[in-house]
């Protein structure tokens, strides 16, 4: 068994977040761990509420995972402060970890500001270069490149800008763009496109967070990073198939159905 720690913030709604990581691992056949940075209060429709906790707390759940249980990949998803963010990084680089995938959260769906903005220069700072690879969609990737992104040939740029920032592999999110679901992974040297069906439906809460998670847990189970992010892609795009109207707002991606369909339970 392969063991993943997410490292990121509480969705009460169970549809991003700390829990779509943990549904994530667990379709994925992988353990799931997690350390919690904040509370959100969110349903489908928004987010009302959140609650850092605080950096103790944070490096205290990293540090006695690390001490106890091999972690063969972690995800950092929602870190809201710049205290936290060089929390998680110190602990991080103490306990050598490795297969790091950094979601620069900023902004919910909901555009309920997740990251506070005065510690956008900490997560590139400290996060940045300790990441394996970094997952921006394109409004944080426009936040990074302080420039605007409204084609794959601004997308393939805009990699290259946040490769140069230490992160040693750049996937810029097409989720927020029209036509085709378009996803670029760039590692310094080759610009790989990974290119899925958009899907008609308005129930993409947590697709980011899923995503993300899903890389971590090929990681983990070996995979070279081109080879997890396209598995990555097909999971989500399956995820997204399947998604679930929950809710009056924007509802959840679906863990179940590509385990049962791998492990040939479904047959169509
Ligand atoms: N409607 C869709 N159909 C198919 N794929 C999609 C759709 N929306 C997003 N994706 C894919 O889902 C993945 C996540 O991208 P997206 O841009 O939605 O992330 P995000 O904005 O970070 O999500 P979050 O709401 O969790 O913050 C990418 O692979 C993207 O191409
Ligand atoms: C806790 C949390 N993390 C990430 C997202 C993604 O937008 C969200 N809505 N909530």
């Amino acid at each position: 068994m392969k063991n993943v720690l997410t490292i990121a913030g509480s969705d009460s709604c169970g549809g991003a977040g700390i829990q779509a990581d943990l549904k994530t691992f667990s379709a994925l056949g992988t353990y799931g761990m997690s350390a919690i940075t904040a509370v959100t209060a969110q349903n489908t429709t928004g987010v009302f509420m959140v609650k850092e906790l605080d950096v103790e707390t944070v490096a205290a759940q990293i540090n006695c995972i690390y001490d106890d249980i091999e972690v063969h990949a972690v995800k950092i998803g929602m870190v809201s402060s710049s205290e936290i963010i060089e929390t998680i990084g110190r602990c991080l680089m103490e306990k050598g970890a490795r297969n790091i995938v950094v979601d620069p959260v900023m902004v919910s769906k909901s555009k309920y500001k997740l990251l506070r903005p005065e510690a956008c220069a900490a997560l590139v700072k400290v996060l940045l270069p300790l990441a394996d690879v970094v997952t921006p969609n394109i409004p944080e990737a426009e936040e990074l490149i302080k420039g605007s992104i409204g084609t794959v040939e601004d997308m393939k740029q805009a990699a290259r800008e946040i490769y140069d920032m230490g992160p040693k592999n750049v996937i810029i999110k097409g989720g927020h763009l029209a036509g085709d679901a378009v996803d670029v992974l760039y590692d310094g040297r080759r610009m790989v496109l990974f290119e899925g069906p958009r899907i008609a439906t308005r129930n993409t809460h947590g697709t980011g967070c899923t995503f993300s998670s899903a890389i971590a847990a090929y990681l983990a189970r070996g995979y070279a990073m081109k080879e997890a992010v396209g598995a990555a892609k097909e999971y989500i795009t399956t995820a997204i198939a399947h998604s679930l109207a929950l809710g009056r707002g924007a509802g959840p991606t679906h863990h179940f159905y590509s385990l049962y369909k791998k492990a040939g339970l479904i047959h169509e």
